[in-house]
């Protein structure tokens, strides 16, 4: 497969570590990311995807962690959860109300709401409660208040766990979509289908370690897996 050169870096972490108590959830995890990449965060339940996602994202005090500017700018990011935390407000609300958090102009706000939601479908439904929405929906709209954001970067945690395998496609196509756009992607995800299809690097965790970070073709390579995740690979195929 070709490589893409690559861009300029977004984010770097630099013998990360990152403690709860006397959880070690991240040990000594060095990474970039870079401008245009899609990368998926792989490994078993507690491995600490969820954490390095936090931790990209600022979300949790850590070492090492660098953000770089954007143009000049300071980086713009976002993050998308499991399940979604929507308000008790209409779909419509829920997107004007993020981007008041983020201090876009008020005159601003309605328009890029409604182009958000008419960029995921979900502009017939604007005024409904967002919490009488569908899962699948409640993604999509979580999905709109994030790329109203027009963040730099995404980071998904596991963004289809918990939908039926049509509103995953979606999702899934709209992940594209958002990446077509030029948004950078990190994802958690158990499904490593979904890392082939949607993914251009993936790193794999065990026990707060990343042991693999490849290229999807070499991640994913039938002949010669990456041997640190070579038990992991074998474990989870077939892929759902
Ligand atoms: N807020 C917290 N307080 C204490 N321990 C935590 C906290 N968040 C995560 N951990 C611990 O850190 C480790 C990594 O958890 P994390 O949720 O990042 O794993 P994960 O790979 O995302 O798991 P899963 O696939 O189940 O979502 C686990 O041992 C977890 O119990």
């Amino acid at each position: 497969m070709r490589r893409e050169p690559l861009t300029e870096p977004l984010l770097t972490l630099v013998d990360a570590q990152v403690r709860f108590g006397s959880v070690h959830a991240i040990r000594g995890v060095t990474l970039t990311l870079h401008r245009g990449e899609r990368l998926a965060l792989v490994g078993a339940n507690g491995a600490g995807k969820t954490t390095l996602l936090r931790l990209l994202h600022g979300l949790v005090p850590g070492s090492g962690r660098q953000a770089h500017p954007v143009d000049g700018r300071p980086l713009v990011a976002a993050m998308l959860f499991q399940r979604p935390f929507l308000l008790h407000l209409s779909v419509f609300r829920n997107v004007t109300l993020s981007l008041w958090l983020r201090g876009v102009p008020a005159a601003e706000r309605p328009e890029r709401a409604m182009q958000a939601l008419q960029r995921v479908g979900l502009a017939d439904l604007a005024q409904r409660s967002a919490r009488a929405l569908s899962g699948g929906q409640q993604q999509r709209l979580a999905l709109a208040r994030a790329w109203a954001l027009q963040p730099d970067v995404m980071f998904l945690d596991e963004p289809t766990a918990s939908l039926d395998p049509s509103a995953k496609r979606e999702v899934e196509q709209l992940v594209a979509d958002l990446a077509a756009d030029g948004v950078t992607v990190v994802m958690s995800t158990h499904n490593l289908g979904q890392a082939k299809r949607l993914c251009t690097r993936v790193a794999y965790l065990e026990q707060g370690r990343v042991l693999a970070d490849l290229p999807v073709d070499l991640f994913f390579d039938p002949v010669n897996p990456p041997a640190a995740a070579a038990a992991f690979l074998k474990g989870e195929l077939p892929w759902q």
